[in-house]
């Protein structure tokens, strides 16, 4: 038996502006996602995802995937599941050079599904980890990256950048542009995420903003605008002392590039009334700033404060489920038993 984890992520600047090139940086966060996998001699996989939820709805969820499970679920959300697991398994099979390997897998995860978590790539990259290491096969964390990115492309059908799988798979501060992926020094940021208990669909925002884009030269630029603030932000960070606190300075100076970087998300039309209400909340009790995080629609936001503020504020707006802080996790994928 063996059981890996890799952890969500939010994002400091330029989600969505990653799929068309531009620069991201994504931070990987303390909230993980657990894969236990035990192979099978018979080559079935069975999947159990006791806590599959969406919404307040929780599900469980024992299956095979040769035989689909008949339960009582949002079927596209199962379905989606099974796919994102099955994608892992071919990856793990194929990485193993086992194609007929079976596996008895459990998935437990404390990232909320579908809220700019990066909860998908967590999936992947702690399935394919514990299952090619159940066959007794050991990818680095880029190799495991690499076939986690393989898989949320083929699952979501193009719509998907390298950011959220490799973010997971290394941990801490990454950037990534195109096929440029790499790890980078950052200091210990002071994130606070909001969650509304929504979702968006990352697969319907992506196509949305390459409408606009499409249509509008102005949409466009406004892409490559995403692409300037990150650069920006990337000097910002590659200047700091990556051991220490950041000082109010940093702050406010990461801070102004979110709060511009949410505007253009939201001109961009993947925003939502309960994300701009906890981004204003936030904003008001004194972050350094505040921005969605992820594919956008619903789900999260995130925010900078050292002080306890933004996340008491954030308790407080009606639109705002769940508020949290989020420590950057220096670990990616890591094996948690075997
Ligand atoms: N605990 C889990 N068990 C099984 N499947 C999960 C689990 N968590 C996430 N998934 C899969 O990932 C899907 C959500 O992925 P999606 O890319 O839409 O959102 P996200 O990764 O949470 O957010 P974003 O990509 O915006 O950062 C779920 O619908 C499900 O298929
Ligand atoms: C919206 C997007 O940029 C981030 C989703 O977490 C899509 C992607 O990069 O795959
Ligand atoms: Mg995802």
């Amino acid at each position: 038996m063996t059981t890996c984890s890799a952890p969500g992520k939010v994002y400091l600047f330029g989600e969505h502006a990653v799929v068309y090139g531009e620069p991201a940086v994504p931070c990987a966060v303390e909230r993980r996602a657990r894969v236990t996998v035990e192979p099978r001699e018979d080559g079935r996989v069975r999947v159990d995802a006791a806590d599959l939820s969406l919404d307040g709805f929780t599900v469980t969820w024992g299956g095979s995937i040769d035989d689909r499970p008949d339960i009582d679920a949002p079927a596209p959300l199962v379905e989606a599941a099974m796919e994102y697991i099955e994608a892992a398994v071919r990856q793990a099979r194929e990485a193993a050079d086992r194609p007929d390997a079976g596996f008895d897998i459990t998935v437990e995860s404390a990232i909320p599904l579908g809220a700019g978590l990066g909860s998908s790539a967590a999936v992947v990259v702690a399935g394919i980890d514990a299952a090619t290491r159940a066959l007794g096969t050991e990818l680095d964390p880029e190799e495991v990256a690499r076939r986690a990115y393989e898989a949320e492309y083929e699952v979501q059908e193009g719509q998907a950048s390298r950011a959220d799988t490799f973010c997971s798979a290394m941990g801490g501060a990454v950037r990534v542009e195109g096929d440029d992926t790499r790890t980078i020094d950052a200091p210990p940021l002071p994130f606070v995420v909001g969650y509304d208990g929504g979702a968006g669909d990352t697969g319907e925002l992506v196509a949305g903003v390459r409408a606009l884009r499409e249509e509008h030269a102005f949409a466009a630029d406004t892409v490559e605008t995403v692409g300037d603030l990150t650069r920006e932000g990337e000097r910002l960070l590659a200047d700091a002392d990556p051991e220490r606190e950041p000082g109010d300075e940093l702050l406010a100076d990461l801070g102004e590039l979110m709060n511009f970087n949410h505007g253009l998300l939201e001109a961009l039309g993947v925003s939502a009334r309960s994300l701009d209400a906890m981004v204003w909340a936030a904003r008001d009790a004194g972050a350094a700033g505040a921005k969605l995080t992820g594919a956008g629609g619903g789900g999260c936001i995130v925010a900078l404060d050292p002080t306890d503020e933004t996340q008491h504020a954030l308790g407080y707006t009606a639109e705002c489920e769940q508020s949290f802080r989020a420590e950057l996790a220096t670990e990616g994928v890591r094996v948690e038993a075997a």
